[in-house]
């Protein structure tokens, strides 16, 4: 790699997520083993398989949600390897976004405080997070809901103000967890649109669960998990 690729941590060729011999079972049950995978920053994956197959248990494997029995997972440099608790906790606050197919926005806070949480979690200073709050809310198009709670927003609009809170503290990666599942096929689109430009835009890279074909086409690469082993497709 040139070295000037190396200095520059937004550049398209640096890694956003790696796994190596990623090993998991629940009780006698193994799920999946020796699972390797690498993106690189705007790359975007789609992460294919049965239902059951484990598709969410390892997304939650490699955003440090669930521990591994085997292998080592970094995002960008950093190993969750031997982190404690509070390591592994700010490496998520800072280093992951999660868009999920039920949206799991905080139902007391208005669209525009969703989106703020990830940076006050980071102790940005007001100025900062209402910037960015204001940047991102316009980039989703929802500018006009910013004082609205999720209760009064289509799920269009909520998977929107999930994909910016996702976002907002500039993460190299985001897990997307059947992020059109729960969505009719028009705003299932328009996320689908927002989720690609925005990896472009801000440099991340997506790894993406789902049942869609739609979805999996928006991707540059698709894996499918079966019998406990990871394939491209
Ligand atoms: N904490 C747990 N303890 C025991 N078994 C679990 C646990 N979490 C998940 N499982 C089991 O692991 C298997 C894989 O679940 P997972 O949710 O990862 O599958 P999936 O491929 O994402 O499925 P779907 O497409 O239906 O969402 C399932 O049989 C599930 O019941």
């Amino acid at each position: 790699m040139h070295s000037s690729q190396q200095q520059n941590p937004s550049s398209s060729s640096v890694t956003a997520l790696k796994c190596s011999g990623i090993a998991k079972s629940f009780g006698s049950r193994s799920l999946f083993s020796g699972i390797n995978l690498e993106l690189r920053r705007r790359e975007m994956v789609a992460l294919l398989g049965a239902s059951g197959s484990g598709k969410s248990t390892l997304l939650h494997c490699l955003s440090g949600v669930l521990p591994t029995d085997e292998g080592t997972t970094w995002i960008g440099e950093q190993s969750l390897d031997n982190l404690n608790r509070e390591q592994l906790a700010q490496c998520r606050r800072t280093k992951i976004g999660t868009v999920f197919q039920f949206f799991h926005l905080m139902p007391t806070l208005t669209a525009a405080e969703n989106v703020e949480l990830p940076l006050q979690l980071l102790g940005n200073p007001r100025a900062v997070r209402e910037n960015r709050v204001q940047e991102l809310l316009e980039r989703m198009g929802i500018a006009h809901r910013a004082n609205a709670f999720p209760s009064a927003l289509s799920g269009g609009e909520m998977q929107r103000v999930a994909i910016a809170r996702a976002i907002a503290h500039r993460p190299p990666i985001i897990f997307a967890d059947e992020p059109t599942g729960n969505l009719d096929q028009n705003s299932g689109q328009e996320v689908l649109r927002l989720l690609t430009e925005i990896t472009q835009e801000e440099n991340a890279a997506l790894l993406m669960v789902t049942h869609s074909e739609e979805a999996a086409a928006i991707c540059q690469r698709s894996y499918k998990l079966e019998e406990g082993m990871l394939t491209a497709v």
